[in-house]
């Protein structure tokens, strides 16, 4: 048999007021999995990010990280059990340097007493220098490792893209969920993009689920999409199964004019 999914959601659903936002979303994911979630705007697909890493509660449904429940754990606690994510906006801190940003994320995997050794007392050096190594590795995944001291908010758009990946990958997650992640990117750098996410997924050996309007990388890199639809999955196949079925060109692929 195969290995236990990673990431399981069974039946999740939530409502906001008379409205259904989500409505029994199903999914387990394979520990190095490349999964794509597609559909037209305001179909659901960040609510369903928001439910899996809890910053919503779900009205319906569970979630499981390795197999452990996440119902009832802080969005911290929850990033502590292996899901972590980045926004469709960015979030970085740009008056911190590039470096810092990727630090921020290891914080949240120690106790708050290294978080207060690494940014204010300067005695724990070869803590620190463990850090910066680890940190440098990370950034070394995108070949950022010269832009270490650069403000984060003086990086070309590309780049913060980028670096909101790399702050995410330091909270070491099982999954990484992308949302839009070639957002705003040049044809180039969605190229490189795929490939990165591929690399990410070779090398640390995660899952990844990701948000994209560009079909051009859903299509190239994931092993299999799911199309939301008013807040359903109303298909879920391989790309190409996805690209052929008349429900999804008729709810989103047809208006794309994607063939
Ligand atoms: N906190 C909230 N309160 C009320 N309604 C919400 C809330 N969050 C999301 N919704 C509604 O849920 C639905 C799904 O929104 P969501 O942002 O998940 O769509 P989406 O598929 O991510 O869209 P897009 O592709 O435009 O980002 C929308 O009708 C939205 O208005």
């Amino acid at each position: 048999m195969g290995k236990m999914p990673v990431l399981q959601a069974q039946h999740l659903g939530i409502d906001f007021g008379g409205l259904t936002a989500v409505d029994d979303f199903n999914i387990a994911m394979g520990p190095t999995e490349i999964a794509g979630l597609i559909g037209p705007n305001g179909a659901g697909k960040t609510t369903i990010f928001n439910l899996l890493t809890n910053v919503y509660q779900p009205t319906r449904g569970t979630v499981l990280i390795d197999g452990y429940d996440t119902a009832g754990k802080s969005v911290v606690q929850v990033n502590k059990m292996g899901i972590a994510r980045t926004f469709q906006n960015i979030r970085l801190f740009s008056q911190m340097t590039v470096e810092e940003n990727v630090l921020v994320g290891f914080t949240n995997s120690m106790s708050s007493h290294l978080v207060t050794d690494i940014f204010r007392l300067p005695g724990h050096w070869r803590q620190e220098a463990e850090f910066h190594e680890k940190a440098q590795e990370l950034l070394g995944i995108f070949d950022m490792q010269g832009l270490s001291d650069e403000r984060a908010g003086n990086l070309p758009y590309g780049a913060q893209r980028r670096l909101e990946i790399l702050r995410a990958l330091a909270t070491h997650p099982k999954v990484l969920l992308l949302d839009e992640p070639a957002a705003g990117m040049n044809p180039n750098e969605t190229e490189e993009l795929m490939d990165n996410i591929r690399k990410i997924r070779d090398d640390l050996h995660i899952a990844i689920l990701l948000i994209e309007h560009d079909m051009n990388l859903v299509m190239g890199i994931c092993e299999v999409v799911g199309v939301l639809d008013y807040g359903k999955i109303i298909a879920k196949g391989s790309p190409e199964d996805i690209q052929n079925d008349p429900r999804v060109i008729e709810a989103y692929l047809g208006k794309q004019g994607v063939k």
